[in-house]
């Protein structure tokens, strides 16, 4: 089963202002599929085609070519049968008015012909106690929050989470990614935009990078990190370091750095290596052999954060 498939889109917009009568391409020639239970980090800078990508998932805009299927139906001839499938955070777009947060899930539950129990919702986002306050009077994050709540209303198959983070304190932000993993557990597939690499890393099955309208990159991240040729650093804890330790590490292919740092205790030191991926293992056994008695391994891999910058260029022309 597929929950989302994008096939040859372009979306070009015609631009307004000094510019109008010139296009800009926000997504060109994108294919792109996720999977049915899959929860699906979507990155990219500013400007990539993010928000675009979502808009024509949910049928707000449509694609200048190409196809868009979302649960497997045509967005373009069933967006009112998607809909009722689906659950969406939008990105920016807070509830308004004088309606208490009760009331605007209540009317999406009667919209959506669900049978959720209003206050079981606000529970699970964490606003219980300020369910019957006019949404106006509602913070940033209690919006936001809300908003989630909305999202999860009919137990969707699909939720749809632009910039899900946004306006959450830290609290807040663990709280989404409880519901991302219940929501995912109980058969949900999850696709959702995000800045906060450390939140997608976090929950993300696999990821697709955009940059400047292209897709650059989809797959797991530590797919990535091998095919970026990612560079780990690995502290090997040693009771001692043998002269030659550090001119055998330093002769293995792959690594780019040896170092013991100073000032290390009586009763242990270590050799910090830094190498690629596929020489991890070989360094380790190059210190073993020299004759060093090696306690304990760890190893910091190549962030997320790091394989972002080196597939994208900066905030989109
Ligand atoms: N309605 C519109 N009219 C003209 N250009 C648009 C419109 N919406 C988006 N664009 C342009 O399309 C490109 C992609 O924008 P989009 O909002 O999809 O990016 P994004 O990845 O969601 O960015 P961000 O991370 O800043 O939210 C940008 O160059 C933007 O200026």
């Amino acid at each position: 089963m597929t929950a989302i498939e994008l096939r040859g889109v372009t979306k070009r917009y015609e631009r307004l202002g000094p510019l109008r009568g010139r296009s800009v391409t926000a997504l060109h020639d994108v294919d792109l599929t996720v999977r049915s239970g899959e929860i699906f980090g979507f990155l990219g800078p500013n400007g990539a085609g993010k928000s675009t990508t979502i808009d024509l998932l949910l049928d707000y805009a449509a694609p200048t070519e190409g196809t868009v299927r979302v649960l497997e139906r045509d967005v373009a001839t069933e967006s009112a049968a998607i809909r009722q499938r689906v659950g969406v955070l939008p990105d920016g777009y807070g509830a308004i008015g004088e309606r208490t947060g009760r009331e605007h899930l209540e009317f999406a539950i009667d919209a959506k012909d669900a049978a959720d129990d209003p206050d079981a919702l606000l529970e699970r986002v964490g606003m219980h106690t300020v369910g019957d306050y006019p949404v106006e009077e509602y913070s940033k994050g209690m919006a936001q929050r809300l908003m989630l709540a909305v999202a999860l209303v009919g137990e969707p198959d699909l939720l749809i989470l632009d910039e899900p983070s946004t306006g959450l304190d830290p609290n807040g932000a663990r709280t989404m990614r409880r519901i991302v993993r219940e929501e995912n557990e109980r058969g949900a597939t999850v696709f959702f935009s995000s800045h906060i690499m450390e939140q997608v890393e976090a929950v993300c099955d696999r990821v697709a990078i955009l940059d400047g309208g292209e897709l650059v990159a989809v797959d797991t991240i530590d797919a990535l990190r091998d095919s970026a040729g990612g560079t780990s650093t690995v502290t090997i804890e040693v009771s001692s370091v043998p002269d030659d330790t550090l001119s055998r590490v330093r002769a293995l292919e792959g690594v780019t750095g040896v170092k013991t740092p100073p000032a290390e205790s009586a009763n242990g030191s270590s050799v910090v290596v830094a190498c690629t991926d596929a020489a991890k293992a070989p360094a380790i056994a190059a210190v073993h052999e020299s004759g060093a008695d090696v306690r304990n391994v760890t190893t910091d891999e190549t962030s997320l954060e790091e394989l972002f910058e080196n597939y994208t260029r900066g905030v989109a022309q």
